[in-house]
C-alpha cells in the first residue's frame, strides 16, 4: 500500500502499509496522532491519499468515494457515528439506500418499502444483540449514547458484505454493551468479513483481534498475531521501542 497523506505541514501518513485478512479481526492500534483515523478514512474512500496503492482481492482499486467502497462491500463506524439524530433507528440503517416498492403494476408511485426497512432493521438489531431497544420507529434523538452506537455497529454488519472500519467503536459503551458489540465484531468475522478495529484500549484488543497491527509517526511498524503480544509489547511499540517480529 504504502499510503501517504499529507494535511498542510503535518506528514499524517508517511508510507502505511496494512492488510486485513477476511475472517480476520485486525485491531489498529497507535498513540494519538499516530495516523489511525487517516488511514482509515483513505481505506474508507473519506479521504484521498496524495501516494500510495489500495488493493481489494489482490487487485489495486482507486476507491474514489465512500460510495465506491461500500460497493466494494466496505462498511465504516466512524467516531461520530454518520446518524442522522432525526430519523428513527429503522431509517438510520438505510440511510442513502433506501428499498423502493414499485406501486401498483410494478409502476408508479413508487415509495420507500418501509414495511421491509423494519424488519430488516429489527433482524439486523437481533443479530447485534441489541435488547434494550423497544422499538426501531423510535428516533434516534431519544437513544442512549451507547445504542446509538450499538446501532451504528449493527448498520456496518447488516451491509458489510467484504470488511468493516470502525473508529473506536465501543468508546461510548458500558461493560455489557461493550461485549455485546464485540460478539458481533466475532460473529461478522466468523462469516467471512476482514475487521478492522482501532482502540486505544489494548487489553481488549489483545482480547478481541487475531493480529495487532502498531502505528507510529504514519507508519505501520508492526503486524503480529495478538496471541503473541503483551500489553507492554505494544506499549512498547507504539511508544518507539524497537518492533520485535515481523514487519508490517
Ligand atoms: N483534518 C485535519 N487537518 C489537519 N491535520 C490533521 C487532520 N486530521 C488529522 N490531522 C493530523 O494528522 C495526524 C494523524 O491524525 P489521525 O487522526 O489520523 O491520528 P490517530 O492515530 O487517529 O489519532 P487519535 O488516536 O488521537 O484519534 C495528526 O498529527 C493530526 O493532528
Amino acid at each position: 500500500m504504502d499510503i501517504t497523506k499529507r494535511y498542510g505541514h503535518v506528514q499524517a501518513l508517511a508510507g502505511a502499509s496494512l492488510q486485513v485478512r477476511p475472517g480476520e479481526v485486525l485491531a489498529l492500534v497507535g498513540d494519538n496522532g499516530a495516523g489511525k483515523s487517516t488511514l482509515t478514512k483513505v481505506i474508507c474512500g473519506a479521504l484521498a491519499p496524495d501516494g500510495g496503492t489500495l488493493s481489494f482481492w489482490g487487485e489495486a482499486t482507486r476507491v474514489t468515494s465512500t460510495r465506491h467502497a461500500q460497493d466494494l462491500g466496505v462498511e465504516t463506524v466512524y467516531q461520530d457515528l454518520a446518524l442522522a439524530p432525526d430519523l428513527s433507528v429503522a431509517e438510520n440503517m438505510f440511510l442513502g439506500r433506501e428499498p423502493i416498492r414499485r406501486g401498483v403494476f410494478g409502476g408508479w408511485p413508487a415509495a420507500l418499502d418501509r414495511r421491509r426497512m423494519r424488519e430488516a432493521a429489527r433482524d439486523a438489531i437481533k443479530t447485534a444483540g441489541i435488547t434494550t431497544l423497544s422499538s426501531v420507529d423510535r428516533s434516534v434523538r431519544d437513544l442512549s449514547g451507547g445504542q446509538r452506537q450499538a446501532i451504528a455497529v449493527a448498520r456496518a454488519v447488516m451491509w458489510a458484505t467484504s470488511a468493516i472500519l470502525m473508529d473506536e467503536p465501543t468508546a461510548a459503551l458500558g461493560t455489557k454493551q461493550t461485549d455485546i458489540v464485540y460478539d458481533s465484531i466475532r460473529s461478522a468475522a466468523a462469516r467471512g468479513l476482514a475487521i478492522l478495529v482501532i482502540s486505544h484500549d489494548i487489553p481488549k484488543m489483545l482480547g478481541l483481534a487475531d493480529r495487532v497491527a502498531v502505528m507510529r509517526q504514519g507508519r505501520t511498524i508492526a503486524n503480529l498475531p495478538a496471541r503473541d503480544l503483551t500489553i507492554s509489547d505494544v506499549v512498547t511499540l507504539m511508544l518507539g521501542g524497537t518492533a520485535r517480529g515481523e514487519a508490517a
